[in-house]
């Protein structure tokens, strides 16, 4: 067939399918509003359809595998799209879904004559491919057609042609799906079991976040009905960057999902116990100067976190659940009397998983009833001595333990283990804030997880949390979260190499993943970066100079652009009057949609700002609080843009006193950034980071 026809054919089968997708969006019925029940769950199925064939409707499919299963005669054109279309009368699949187990044919085939096989619910199916095609459709027309294999014609592996394609576009200022482009390795991720903790060590622009989130769709289709969105949460460093995601799961199909932050979603298990000290700015501490290595890896933060920290909690916690059975009987008048071994009794058909504080909620009422009991039995009706006796019984119940999460973590942090493994000092000065009910982040663990082992949880467990940017989470953090699940269903994600939080993430894997048993754990690595061209990679990589943490340098798609720019601006006035010309000669190009000016701090940016400002040049400075991401041209701090992406990039003050030696992950996250274009600007003295480089520095 020739690639004419081809298109032809491809063309007259997307206008025939939409045809469908009309009809079936025109039939689906008028809304139903009524109070009947079951009517209310069929409007939902039918709103659900309806958001289906709404996103069928914009691009029905994007790839095609002919698959020939051994026992079938001939092969069978299968589309993938990003809903599943079934005709309206014979239910003919015309669209697979992309998660159906068959379309990881489409995701996981890689070329060759051999058979291949994929998961069925009923067990493995085995056949060979014929064909594996990519269609673009825009509007309801058939743009492009690419074949990266045909059966018989030589050319084996697959060229990704249309990766390059797509990787070459420009971004707004929204993340967005894969559906189409998904490559094998992080299709393995995307399908793996719920029922493990899946973690992702990914190079920058791997993909993490988006693979994330594509397997949360993936997870509410394969187990649909034992899962539900509105019992899954995804964490991510902060609201501008969920806005940042926000695109992604409503273009999947997917509603309803809690996306939140650690500090946000602690606080509020916590129910305005306490409030985040204002006067502390962990930024500001950690990244408006020069801080060291050592500072960073003894701080107290770090501490807090560890899991030498978590067995003081835990051991505290041990010694107040075991005061739950008082060591004196109950004696209120002679002759009635409630013993220890009595409680142990009573306690004994409890659920001893079950909390301390509702165990001993429980424990009170039930010497409340028995005080009843007792003088039901014996007919006492004198109210003074009714008053009396409950009086004694207040005054027993009381010398059961009760505290609030603060207390306990008060009361812990004023013993001595506490003060030898964080220092006096530091205890002391949490006693005083929590006195003020102010915490710092780095408090926020302990007592959640203290709120939730005492207290435990009001709301169902999660069926499934995903971690973003987990290098920055504490092992802490991580046990807290666990104590919502039953079992471990997680995604956690991030890159050790952009773990610029020192104070307080994690310096290897091992210090998560061994929270979890082995056989619950899957790791995987990410190695090839998607989001930027050759150059910018191989750059971002030698900034890093082999530092390692046991991770491989990330290797760039065959996607090759611009040399990346490092340029002696000469004085600070000339720098900053270099930044508007450069801005300005990249708006004038018209190639990008974003772009950013990068600063090592909050106050170098706010300099930038009114520099670009002054000239007529609009931007919008990005401040640690930012709830939104505007696109066009952003001015941020280097730490503040971890997460996003950018067309261009320029990090404007790349010199010596800004990035210094350990800012190499800092300087590693900001260059990677950059889709296609990066620029490094500096006065004064070049960073040694890329100072000591083999590259031209003009
Ligand atoms: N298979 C793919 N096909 C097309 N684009 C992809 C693919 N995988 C990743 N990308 C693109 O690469 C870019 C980076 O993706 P994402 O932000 O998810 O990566 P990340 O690993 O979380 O990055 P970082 O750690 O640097 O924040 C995005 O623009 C995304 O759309």
């Amino acid at each position: 067939m020739t690639v004419q026809s081809a298109f032809q054919e491809e063309a007259a089968r997307v206008e025939n399918v939409l045809k469908h997708i009309h009809e079936q969006l025109r039939t689906i019925g008028p809304r139903y509003t009524g109070n009947d029940f079951t009517e209310q769950m069929l409007e939902i199925q039918r709103e659900q359809r309806q958001q289906r064939l709404e996103v069928a409707q914009r691009e029905p499919y994007f790839g095609r595998i002919d698959f020939q299963e051994i026992v079938h005669p001939a092969p069978r054109p299968l589309y993938i799209g990003k809903a599943g279309v079934a005709h309206e009368k014979s239910n003919e699949v015309l669209v697979v879904d992309w998660r159906a187990p068959v379309a990881s044919l489409f995701y996981a085939f890689s070329g060759g004559e051999a058979p291949v096989t994929y998961e069925s619910p009923d067990g493995d199916v085995e056949g060979t491919v014929h064909l594996k095609r990519n269609l673009m459709v825009r509007d309801g027309k058939l743009e492009r057609v690419v074949d990266s294999y045909v059966r018989g014609q030589e050319e084996e592996s697959v060229t990704d042609e249309f990766l390059l394609y797509r990787l070459g576009e420009s971004k707004d200022n929204k993340l967005r799906d894969i559906v189409s482009t998904i490559q094998q390795e992080q299709d393995r991720i995307i399908r793996t079991d719920k029922n493990k903790a899946v973690f992702i060590q990914g190079v920058a622009g791997s993909g993490k976040t988006t693979v994330a989130l594509h397997r949360l769709a993936y997870l509410l289709y394969r187990y649909a009905g034992a899962i539900r969105a509105e019992r899954m949460v995804i964490f991510a460093p902060n609201r501008m960057f969920l806005d940042y995601i926000s695109g992604v799961l409503p273009e999947l199909g997917v509603g309803d999902i809690l996306q939140t932050t650690f500090a946000e979603w602690a606080l509020e298990q916590l129910d305005g116990a306490v409030r985040l000290d204002e006067a502390f700015d962990p930024f500001t501490y950690w990244f408006e100067h020069q801080r060291s290595k050592e500072e960073m890896d003894t701080a107290t933060s770090r501490v807090k976190g560890s899991l030498a920290f978590k067995a003081l909690v835990d051991e505290k916690l041990t010694l107040t659940e075991s005061s739950l059975i008082p060591v004196e009987s109950f004696e209120p008048m002679a002759g009635w009397k409630v013993t220890p071994a009595m409680i142990v009794e009573w306690l004994s058909t409890d659920d001893s998983n079950e909390p301390y504080m509702k165990r001993r909620a429980r424990l009170v009422s039930r010497l409340k009833r028995w005080l009843e009991s007792e003088w039901k039995a014996r007919r006492l009706t004198d109210k003074t001595l009714k008053t009396k006796l409950s009086t004694k019984l207040s005054a027993y119940t009381k010398k059961i333990p009760s505290f609030t999460a603060p207390q306990l973590y008060s009361s812990l942090l004023g013993e001595a283990a506490a003060q030898e493994l964080l220092g006096t000092e530091a205890c002391k000065n949490t006693i005083k804030s929590l006195k003020k009910k102010f915490i710092l982040p780095e408090d926020l663990a302990p007592l959640v997880y203290i709120q939730l082992r005492m207290y435990g949880n009001e709301q169902p467990p999660y069926d499934h949390i995903v971690i973003d940017e987990a290098q920055d989470y504490s092992p802490f953090q991580l046990e807290a979260l666990k104590q919502c699940q039953r079992q471990p269903s997680m995604t956690v994600l991030g890159d050790l190499q952009q773990g610029i939080h020192g104070y307080a993430g994690i310096h290897s894997w091992k210090e998560q993943t061994a929270l979890f048993p082995e056989a619950d754990t899957g790791y995987f690595e990410l190695d090839r970066s998607y989001r930027s061209t050759m150059e910018i990679i191989d750059f971002a990589n030698l900034v890093l100079g082999g530092m390692g943490d046991g991770v491989k340098p990330a290797v760039p798609v065959f996607r090759s652009g611009e040399a990346v720019d490092v340029v002696d601006a000469g004085s600070n006035e000339e720098r900053l009057a270099g930044v508007v010309q450069t801005v300005k000669e990249w708006q004038a190009t018209g190639h990008y949609r974003t772009m950013a000016v990068l600063g090592r701090t909050a106050r170098a940016c706010a300099a930038i700002a009114a520099e670009l400002e002054a000239a007529g040049v609009p931007c919008s400075l990005v401040e640690s609080k930012q709830e939104a991401y505007g696109g066009g041209l952003t001015v941020v701090p280097a730490y503040l843009a971890k997460g996003l992406e950018f067309d261009a990039v320029l990090i404007a003050d790349a010199d010596a006193d800004s990035f210094g030696s350990n800012d190499a992950k800092l300087l590693y996250v900001a260059c990677t950034r950059a889709l296609h274009k990066l620029k490094l600007m500096y006065s004064g003295k070049l960073t040694t980071l890329v100072a000591e480089q083999p590259v031209a520095v003009g």
